[in-house]
């Protein structure tokens, strides 16, 4: 897709195809559009990660909320956008073993009691053994720190999936 086409895309178009590049928060696509036109992705991207950063920290902090965990059960019970399906399962959290499982629920349980909202990682970037890692280092950071890491990871995850987009071709979407 060129950014043309996103360009002459009305609200709903763009909401429909960029409502998910945050996950489950389309209202940042909805606030975005209205930025529009938009020279090419990296600007596209500019101006989603513009919005998060613009966000009190309340905000902020409803972003990583609306993040289903890693290796959670929305994954076990299959209700997890088609974006975080594909993230999850190209790590291998969809293969753990039971104590793998288990040791993940324990450590994102610790994480969420600590910081108030969910462990976030770029999940494209990372594998089943890292992401335990990264979560039982992370769970020891200061938490100014930890929410500026967690959004760093959002804004990843974010990239990502509009470089996807924009790769899509429009027939398939
Ligand atoms: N809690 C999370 O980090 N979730 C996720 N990271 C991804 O890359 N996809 C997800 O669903």
């Amino acid at each position: 897709m060129d950014i043309e086409k996103v360009n002459s895309m009305d609200l709903g178009e763009f909401v429909d195809v960029f409502g998910n590049a945050t996950e489950r928060c389309p209202l940042i696509a909805a606030a975005v559009w209205s930025q529009r036109p938009f020279s090419d992705l990296e600007d596209l991207e500019k101006h989603f990660f513009a919005f998060i950063d613009a966000l009190a920290q309340s905000g902020q902090e409803g972003i990583l909320r609306c993040h289903p965990d890693l290796a959670g059960s929305e994954l076990q019970r299959g209700t997890l956008t088609a974006e975080s399906q594909r993230e999850q399962s190209g790590a291998g959290l969809r293969s753990l073993g039971a104590d793998e499982r288990l040791r993940l629920a324990e450590l994102n349980a610790q994480y969420r009691a600590r910081f108030g909202f969910p462990f976030v990682l770029a999940a494209r970037f990372s594998d089943r053994t890292a992401v335990p890692r990264e979560l039982a280092r992370r769970l020891l950071c200061p938490s100014a720190q930890e929410l500026r890491t967690a959004l760093g990871e959002v804004k990843k995850i974010g990239s990502l999936r509009l470089a996807d987009l924009l790769r899509a071709d429009p027939a398939k979407l």
